[in-house]
């Protein structure tokens, strides 16, 4: 088998496992997996599918410009840009990019702090840091509709093969040296976000939280 045909069965397999989770709402999100480091290549969604789907459109080579490789009539990601800076930066082998509705309202809520911090959750160990009452905290930046921009700023924020970064009111882009540790990152964060949204509405709510 073709690394490239080994690499968009393993991409289409981790589209899926966020399908299934319904992390695509609208032709929201976009996936990228590297497939070679010299030169930088990588698969990348089409802009503007709807990608519960699964067709044989669904993903695109692009280079290290963010162009495609090859003539086509799919066009890449909106925000293939934010995958060519990880991949110029780092070791990264993945990047996923989702908006759910918990995303969404902690970078809003969290917003002016300009990042969220978390501490004392099992789930921290999913990033490899098992210390007691270890803290994770993960930057929001603001969203920008020119992507250069956005691009710019999401770059500012790119520290190692593995991260992530909130996109205010837009969605999370997380990345990691390979689709499991990718999902594996972006699965303990969104569960960090869906804790805090149900802590804060029970709070809201008056429900004594036991502490
Ligand atoms: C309706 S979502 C607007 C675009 C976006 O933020 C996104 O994640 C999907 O864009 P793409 O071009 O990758 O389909
Ligand atoms: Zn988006």
């Amino acid at each position: 088998m073709s690394i490239m045909l080994k690499k968009w069965n393993e991409l289409a397999e981790v589209k899926a496992e966020l399908a299934a989770r319904d992390w695509f709402f609208a032709t929201s999100g976009n996936l990228s997996l590297k497939v070679t480091d010299a030169p930088l290549t990588f698969l990348v969604t089409a802009s503007g599918k709807d990608k519960r789907k699964q067709t044989s459109e669904d993903f695109l080579l692009i280079d290290a410009d963010g162009k495609p490789v090859e003539d086509t009539h799919l066009k890449p990601s909106a925000e293939t840009l934010l995958h060519v800076e990880v991949y110029r930066r780092t070791n990264a082998g993945c990047v996923l990019h989702v908006h759910t509705v918990d995303n969404n309202i902690i970078s809003d809520v969290y917003a002016q702090n300009r990042e969220v911090v978390f501490s004392g959750q099992e789930i921290i160990k999913a990033f490899g840091i098992w210390e007691e009452n270890a803290e994770v905290r993960i930057p929001i930046i603001d969203n920008y509709a020119d992507i250069p921009t956005l691009a710019n700023e999401f770059a500012k924020h790119i520290d190692g093969d593995t991260g992530a970064v909130l996109i205010q009111n837009h969605g999370i882009t997380v990345w990691g040296r390979d689709a499991f540790e990718a999902k594996k990152h972006l699965e303990a964060w969104e569960f960090l976000f869906s804790w805090q949204v149900k802590r804060l509405l029970l709070q809201r709510a008056a429900v004594p939280l036991v502490d």
